[in-house]
This record gives C-alpha cells, structure tokens and sequence, in this order.
C-alpha cells in the first residue's frame, strides 16, 4: 500500500475512534480526561474529527496587540522558558508561552530536523489552539480544564494533529487568576508517553519557577512566606503589619483564602503562626503552625526587597510599604471602568474625600469599602460598619451616634460610644444609605461638616476624625431631586463616587467566575454546558449569588465535574438578559394589591419615596394603581 492511502487509512481508523468513544463516554472510561474532551469536542464544541487545515493565526500586528496585556508576563517568564527550550531542544521539542486564550505569544523551535514541520503546521506565535476551535489538544485542553495534560499523537481530536505530542502546562498570576500556559511539543515518533510525561514533569517545573517570579516581582515590597502543602508550596505575601496582601493559587486552595479575605486585610496569624522574629534575621527554614497550633511543616521567609537591599535592621524600617491598592487592583479585575476608578482612588491619595459606592446587591461594595480603607493611611485604625437598612430608625441612631449612661430606658448602664466614635482615625462604611431616615441624615451631615459627634444625653460634642465611605443601590440624585434624600448630604457625600458594575455587565465577567469557581470548587470543572450556562446567567445576586451556587455545586459535582444539573439558577432571567423592568412591575403591582392601592403604604413598605413610586407606577405602566 502506498504511503499516502497508508496515512489516509490511519486517519479515518482514528476518525471512527474518536467518534465511538466520544458519543458513549460514558460506557468507555468517564474519568479520562481525553475521552471527557473528546465529548465536549463533538457534543458541544460540534468539531469535526477528520477536518482538515490549519489553526486560525494572526498577523504580526494582531500578535503584537494581543501580546500588549502580556508584556510583563512574556518578559518574567522569558529565562526560563529559554532555559527549558535548551534542556528539551535535543529531544526535539519546540516550547511555546500561549494567552488564556490558546494563543501562542512566544515561541522557540527546536534544531532544523524538526523545525520545517512545525512551520508547515503552523505551530508558531500566531497560531490559535483552543479546544473549541481545534479539538483535544494540549494548550486549548489544559486551558479549558485549568490542569496540566500530556495529549500524546492520537489523544488529539483531529487526526491531522495525530503526529504530535503535547505537554502543557497552565500559568496563574499573582492573585491565582488563569494567566497563560506553557507548551512544549515534540513531533519525533520514537518518544514513548513516559518519555513525554518526563517532559510534562520539567515543564510543570518551568511553570512554577514562573509563577513565584511574578508573584515574587509583584511583591516585591511585602514579605513573602513559603508554605508547605501536598500539591507543592504556596505564597503568601503579607504587610509589616503582618497583614495578607496577596497569596498565590496554591496558597489560596491549601489555607482557604479568597479575594474577599485578603481585602480586608485579614492577619496573616489567622492561618500560619511562627517566630518572626527568628524568621527576620535568617535564611534558614521556619517552622510552622496552623492556628490551633498543629505543626504544618518547614517554611520559607523572604524580606521584602527594601529590607533586603538595606543596612539598616529592618524592624526600624516603614518606608515603601507594600502597594495598599493591590486588593483593590484585584478587586478592579480587567474591567475597564473599576480600573479607571481605582486610578481615581489611588490620585487622590490620602486625601480624607468621602467615597460614595453605587451598585446592585451582591457586587461587592462591603469588600470595596474594605479594600479602600486598607489601601488609605487610616489601615491601621478600626474599619467599622453599619448597614441602615438592616435596623429601625432608633436602633441606628444610638448605635451610629452612641449616648451617655442613662440617656434612655433600657440604654446600657454604662452609655455606649457609638460607631462613629469607634471608627475615629479610621473608617466609617454606611451600607444602604439610602435607607438612612432623614431626621439621622441632618445628624450625620453635623458630624461630617463639624468633625464632632453629641452622643445622646451628652454635655459636650466629642471630636471625631473619620473618613466615610457609604453605599447605596438607589439613585440618591434622584432622591435627592425628589426630597426624598437631603441633597446637601449627598453632595458631601459624592466626594467621589465609584459605580460598581452588576456582575453581567462586567467586561471580565468570564474571569470572575472562573476566579470564584477556581475558589469555591478548587477540585472541580465546569462542564461545557454549566459554562455556557454560568457565562450568559444574569446574576440579580451579583458576586454573592455567584459564590453561593458555585459552593452549592462544588459539593453536589460528581466525578469532580460541575455540571448544568448542580447549578441552582433561579429561573430570573433564565439564559436570557434579565427583564428588570418586568421584575419591578411584578414586584411594585404585589405591594399595591397588598396594601389595596394605597400608595404611601405601598412606599412605606417598598422603602421607596412616596414620589419615587408614583413615577415608577407612571413609567412602568402599571394600570391597576393609576
Ligand atoms: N471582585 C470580587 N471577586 C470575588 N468575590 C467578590 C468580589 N466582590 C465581592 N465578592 C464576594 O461577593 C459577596 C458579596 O460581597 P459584598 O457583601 O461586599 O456585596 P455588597 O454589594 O456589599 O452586598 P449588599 O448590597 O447586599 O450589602 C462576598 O462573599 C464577597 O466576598
């Protein structure tokens, strides 16, 4: 037979495989991962396994404009991917850095033997290798599942893909968030899979390696602690205060910590505990403890490089602290407007201006507000907050402005400070300010244009220094145009106001649910269809919605993957965008049938103005009350 009917038999014998063993996954073996892929090649991806051609590539312009983001991570990882191109180009491997999107942005070929078919396959910078759109296949497999995989000649889904070996590796940036892979690929046929799996290992390695470089550059002002876990060591960054600013992937999944904990600055005593004072003047390991004082094994302390480069003892130094808004970077993600705001926030420094956040529920103004006061001069002072929709109107008057001993039946015998007081010289967080009834708002604005407090029953103000940070869901302009919220009070407090985008309208909406996934179900995937299904949800919930179903799910997954059965999504919205209007109709029209059509107690009960809900009645159309 010739050489060419040969390779044509080849192929459609792994045609038929593929297509046999991806339509009855479930009989052959459910836990491989190449058959599982396979499955989501044919099934949801719907690839055909004998098609033929080239991957999508770009042009030099285009490689150079998706690099851009990637710049600093392409200029870390460079030395050692030079170094594992060195050590595997013998052996015939080429080794690629590719984005989270399967685009190789960096590449080294091996000797000119092996070169010329890599360039005829076009596996070069340029070239696009997602699973979706070439099937099984190391980079956009090992991608799609956030895991190393070995996807040895006919593990791929394509049988023109067939004569290769892939190793790949994927690559987490300082805050655990998917980041990039590494790729080493060999076309020689005289390489076993162990062979291969050798190369997985060093390339696994390699990764590593580039992974405690950025987190290591990125920290370079913090401390830094090694800590020893089952999967490999995690870091974990923390201030001279001894507070958490940053942990890496592994750290994270080893000790629980999520962007929320570390936001609020959460101490670094609550997850590992050691002698820091043996651990500043040496190199030697430390040993560690969990919290209730288990033993968790050797550690690392790296100073931060300040110190390191410094004469002078480091406990005496606190210039250049750690970069304060890096929970507040994490928290901005890639999204364009959030970035642009904490911009803003960081312009202004250390200026006392009262921040104003405006977003649904959910989307995370407590952790914001948190990660404000972490990043201001004023960290070290109490954080303390206060939600006004969550109380009766003299339940927040004497917790928000205290009293003296005696000032009231069944006031404590000895008064009480009041939040105000006890966020002196640092941060007060109103939640739902909105909410705030208007006898406290004239309250309020006293404290904030006279710096001082009366607590109830008090003689004399107390002067009080905070800065205020206050949310609210509602157009409080409107209110305020309304009467329905004091506008000199919203003035002072739209010092600068920062509008926290619902989770659907976020640029990097994909990137915060696979951060949360990656969170709330370390040990799981997410099936094609729970993706599809996540990534067009509308979210009324928000983040917190997010999280609770992904926790929810992370316990129901069989076989460690998620899939659309374990997601609770209310029917809201379903997949489609979500009916807001509808929803405040159905909401609004519920009230009045009610309260039988009487309107102030329907806004009473509503909590919204009086006029706030005859305008609403009026643009929404809302018959039965007009
Ligand atoms: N950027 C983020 N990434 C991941 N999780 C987040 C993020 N922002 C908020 N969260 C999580 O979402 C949940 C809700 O956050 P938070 O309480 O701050 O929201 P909120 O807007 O103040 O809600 P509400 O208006 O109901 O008080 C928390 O579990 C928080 O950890």
């Amino acid at each position: 037979m010739e050489t060419s009917a040969m390779a044509s038999l080849s192929a459609s014998n792994h045609v038929a495989r593929v297509l046999s063993v991806a339509s009855h996954v479930a009989d052959v073996d459910s836990s491989s991962r190449i058959a599982s892929s396979w499955r989501r090649c044919l099934i949801s991806h719907k690839l055909d396994p004998a098609r033929q051609g080239p991957p999508q590539t770009l042009t030099e312009a285009e490689v150079r404009h998706v690099a851009e983001p990637m710049e600093q991570l392409i200029r870390q990882a460079t030395p050692e991917l030079e170094d594992l191109a060195r050590v595997l180009r013998d052996a015939g491997y080429c080794v690629n850095l590719a984005d989270p999107s399967a685009t190789m942005l960096w590449s080294r070929l091996p000797g000119a033997a092996d070169t010329e078919i890599f360039m005829r396959w076009k596996v070069y910078t340029g070239s696009n290798f997602s699973e979706a759109f070439e099937g099984t296949n190391g980079l956009g497999t090992a991608l799609a599942e956030q895991k190393p995989i070995l996807v040895h000649r006919d593990e791929h889904f394509r049988a023109q893909w067939s004569m290769f070996s892939c190793a790949v590796t994927p690559l987490f940036d300082e805050a655990g968030r998917l980041a990039g892979a590494v790729n080493i690929t060999s076309c020689r046929d005289d390489l076993s899979r162990t062979a291969h799996q050798l190369a997985l290992a060093v390339a696994i390695e390699a990764a590593r390696r580039i992974e405690a470089a950025i987190f290591r550059g990125h920290f370079r002002n913090a401390w830094i602690a090694t800590v020893p876990g089952d999967g490999g060591s995690g870091l974990l960054a923390y201030d001279d205060d001894r507070r958490i600013v940053g942990a890496c992937r592994s750290a994270r999944a080893l000790l629980g910590l999520t962007d929320g904990l570390i936001a609020s600055g959460i101490d670094l005593s609550r997850y590992i505990k050691f002698d820091h004072q043996a651990a500043r003047g040496t190199d030697a390991p430390v040993e560690l403890r969990r919290a209730d004082g288990s033993s968790m094994g050797q550690g690392h302390i790296t100073p931060p490089l300040r110190a390191r480069s410094s004469a002078r003892p480091i406990a005496s130094r606190r210039e250049g602290p750690v970069d304060r808004f890096d929970a507040l970077h994490r928290l901005a993600g890639r999204d364009p407007g959030l970035i642009k705001s904490v911009k803003r926030l960081r312009s202004i420094g250390d200026h006392n201006l009262p921040v104003l956040l405006h977003g649904e529920t959910g989307v995370g103004k407590d952790v914001f507000a948190r990660a404000i006061h972490a990043a201001s001069n004023r960290a070290r002072n109490n954080y303390v907050a206060l939600n006004c929709a969550a109380m009766p109107e003299s339940l927040i008057d004497a917790e928000l402005f205290g009293y003296e001993a005696g000032a009231f039946t069944g006031a404590r015998r000895d008064g009480s400070k009041g939040l105000i007081v006890q966020a002196d010289g640092g941060t007060l967080f109103l939640d739902e300010i909105g909410d705030m009834p208007i006898a406290l708002q004239t309250r309020l604005l006293r404290v904030l244009e006279n710096r001082e407090v009366w607590p109830l029953g008090a003689l004399k103000p107390m002067p009080v220094d905070i800065r205020l940070i206050s949310a609210t869901h509602r157009d409080l302009g409107r209110m305020a145009e309304e009467g329905a919220f004091r506008a000199d009070l919203y003035f002072r407090l739209r010092g600068l106001e920062v509008r926290l985008p619902a989770l659907r309208e976020r640029a990097d909406r994909d990137d915060v649910i696979r951060q949360i996934a990656s969170e709330e179900a370390p040990f799981c995937r997410l099936s094609q269809e729970a993706w599809s299904l996540l990534s067009t949800y509308p979210y009324p919930g928000n983040m917190r919605q997010l999280r609770h179903l992904l926790r929810l799910a992370g316990c129901t997954a069989e076989n460690g993957i998620i899939t659309d059965a374990d997601l609770d999504l209310p029917p809201f919205g379903g997949r489609a965008e979500p009916d807001l209007a509808a929803t405040e109709r159905a909401t609004i029209t519920e009230a009045l049938r009610k309260h039988g059509g009487r309107v102030t107690e329907a806004a009473r009960a509503l909590k919204l103005s009086r006029a706030t809900l005859y305008r609403k009645i009026k643009t929404l159309k809302i018959e039965a009350a007009q």
